[in-house]
């Protein structure tokens, strides 16, 4: 019997596969970890054939842990990550590694456009303003910089849409990763046909749109040889890892807010109503007749990995000794050190910033050094930065007029009940963690039940599905010093800004 959904998740660091049965169990998980390339200073990229290669490695893994039989599978749901640029010709190549949703390669690109196009003109149709981090000006970049790949290419794709397209044939875009072109009406929900001549995109490179729980295609043969599904399951567009999360944190009536906790950090705001500020980000849910308000942070969970990676030898090493996560032992080291980092601040610009500063040249800072600190300093002022910046978008979008109550958490940082219990404390509010850490394969999965009819509503996939682990409060007590810390967080930026433009180096 078809009694099961799998979920698909192409997040920055790695992909994670997770089987789940109507109640939201999670029957078997597996991950496929994959590279992000550095080649030059503010240029991120990755290979998507290495994308859907740890796809399949990690589908076949799922289906043998969990003793699952693929005809079992009612249905594929996929959610990826933001503003990619995978240019791929008629038989669907990829031409090139895609710059990725912190990539500021085309900063230049976007100034000019700006110019000649008027700011004005770009964010009161797309409700974005134009930034290099998003899909737009890589397009325009693929035509200046890449000639004989930009002549090759017959679609520009987004992750999601590119592995849907590896399991049916199909190229599609969703609607929620429409916002990562400024030639997509954010009214209308459609591209729109002067935006893109005046940007010089040409609509044929843009896929179809379609809502994200509808399904686009089925599994055909050649994909079900790579991956181990079965021919003719159904997949459906899909959207976008945030909204994804989103949904999978249960947030999907306006005025509720997910906090973004994978590789990127922020949040996103459930609204029925268009709220477009030129310092956030707007997107549609991937629930039919709403958006988000969203902070997209450069610095999320990401920040942890990165220390882990370059500082993290010792607590590899003993975490194998003792059976635990070189996390687990950074988080312990972090709270043996008092709230506020005895005064060490960390700004997390550590590929430029998005929003609300959207400062391609903004860097990774460290303030407040001296002989007393330690490496457990670093670690506790990184979760704090982080922090710091959800709540620095947290006021923007209060300005913008989107209140927001409580968070949803959502991501691999909400695997520390410190980090979380920091932002908690540092936004002053009350923040819920979801039973599945997967909240984010949970959506995509959400997405592929109600596109084959295993749900009748969002609400039913929801109230079946989504169940509180654990709750925080924000702590009184700690107000006061992560306050005068957040004020010198950014007052570091306000000083240190024109001093990173001069040694941006991009
Ligand atoms: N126990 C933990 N403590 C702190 N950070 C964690 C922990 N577990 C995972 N993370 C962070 O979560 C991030 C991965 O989250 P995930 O949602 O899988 O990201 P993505 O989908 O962007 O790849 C990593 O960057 C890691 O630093
Ligand atoms: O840009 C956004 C959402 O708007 C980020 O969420 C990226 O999509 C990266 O996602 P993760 O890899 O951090 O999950």
């Amino acid at each position: 019997m078809k009694q099961y959904l799998l979920g698909i998740d192409i997040g920055t660091s790695a992909c994670k596969i997770a089987v789940f049965n109507r109640e939201g169990k999670v029957i078997a998980t597996a991950n496929g970890d994959y590279p992000v390339y550095y080649p030059k200073q503010g240029w991120a990229e990755q290979n998507p054939e290495e994308w859907w290669s740890a796809v399949c490695g990690a589908v076949k893994e799922v289906l043998s842990k969990g003793g699952i039989a693929p005809k079992d599978i009612a249905g594929v749901g996929i959610d990826g990550q933001s503003w990619s640029a995978i240019a791929v010709d008629k038989d669907g190549r990829v031409l090139t590694n895609t710059p990725i949703w912190m990539d500021t390669r085309a900063a230049d690109i976007c100034e000019e456009l700006n110019e000649r196009i008027g700011s004005d003109e770009i964010f009161k149709l797309s409700g974005n303003s134009l930034q290099p981090s998003y899909t737009t000006a890589k397009i325009i970049w693929y035509q200046r910089n890449m000639p004989e790949v930009y002549a090759d290419t017959y679609k520009i794709l987004q992750s999601n849409s590119y592995i849907a397209y590896k399991l049916t044939g199909e190229m599609t875009q969703d609607l929620s990763q429409g916002y990562g072109l400024h030639c997509f009406n954010m009214h209308t929900g459609t591209w729109d046909e002067d935006m893109c001549e005046a940007l010089g995109i040409p609509m044929h490179l843009l896929p179809e749109i379609h809502p994200c729980h509808e399904v686009i295609g089925t599994v055909n043969g050649k994909a079900a040889e790579e991956c181990g599904l079965a021919i003719g399951t159904p997949v459906v567009a899909g959207g976008l890892d945030a909204a994804c999360g989103t949904l999978g944190a249960g947030v999907i009536h306006p005025g509720e807010t997910q906090e973004q906790g994978g590789q990127a950090g922020g949040m996103s705001i459930c609204t029925d109503q268009y709220i477009a500020d030129e310092r956030l980000i707007l997107g549609y849910h991937v629930v039919p007749g709403q958006w988000l308000l969203q902070g997209g942070t450069t610095g999320g969970g990401g920040v942890m990995r990165w220390l882990e990676q370059q500082f993290g030898d010792y607590e590899r090493e003993e975490g194998k000794r003792q059976g635990r996560s070189s996390l687990d032992l950074f988080n312990e080291m972090a709270e043996k050190v008092t709230p506020g980092s005895d005064g060490v601040v960390f700004l997390p610009y550590m590929s430029g910033e998005r929003s609300p500063i959207w400062d391609p040249d903004a860097k990774g800072v460290y303030y407040g050094l001296d002989f007393s600190k330690t490496k457990a300093h670093f670690i506790r002022s990184s979760m704090e930065g982080v922090a710091y910046a959800l709540k620095h978008n947290l006021d923007v979008a209060k300005e913008a007029g989107a209140e927001v109550s409580v968070l949803r958490a959502m991501g691999g940082s909400a695997n520390s009940l410190l980090w979380t219990q920091i932002k908690s404390d540092i936004t002053g509010k009350p923040i819920i963690v979801p039973s599945s850490d997967t909240a984010t394969t949970l959506g995509a999965v959400i997405l592929a039940g109600v596109g084959v009819g295993m749900y009748e509503s969002f609400e039913e996939a929801v109230a079946l599905t989504v169940k509180e682990k654990r709750s925080h409060e924000p702590n009184v007590e700690n107000a006061d010093v992560y306050q005068k810390n957040y004020e010198v967080y950014l007052e570091l930026y306000r000083n240190l800004k024109e001093t990173m433009k001069k040694t941006g180096g991009r």
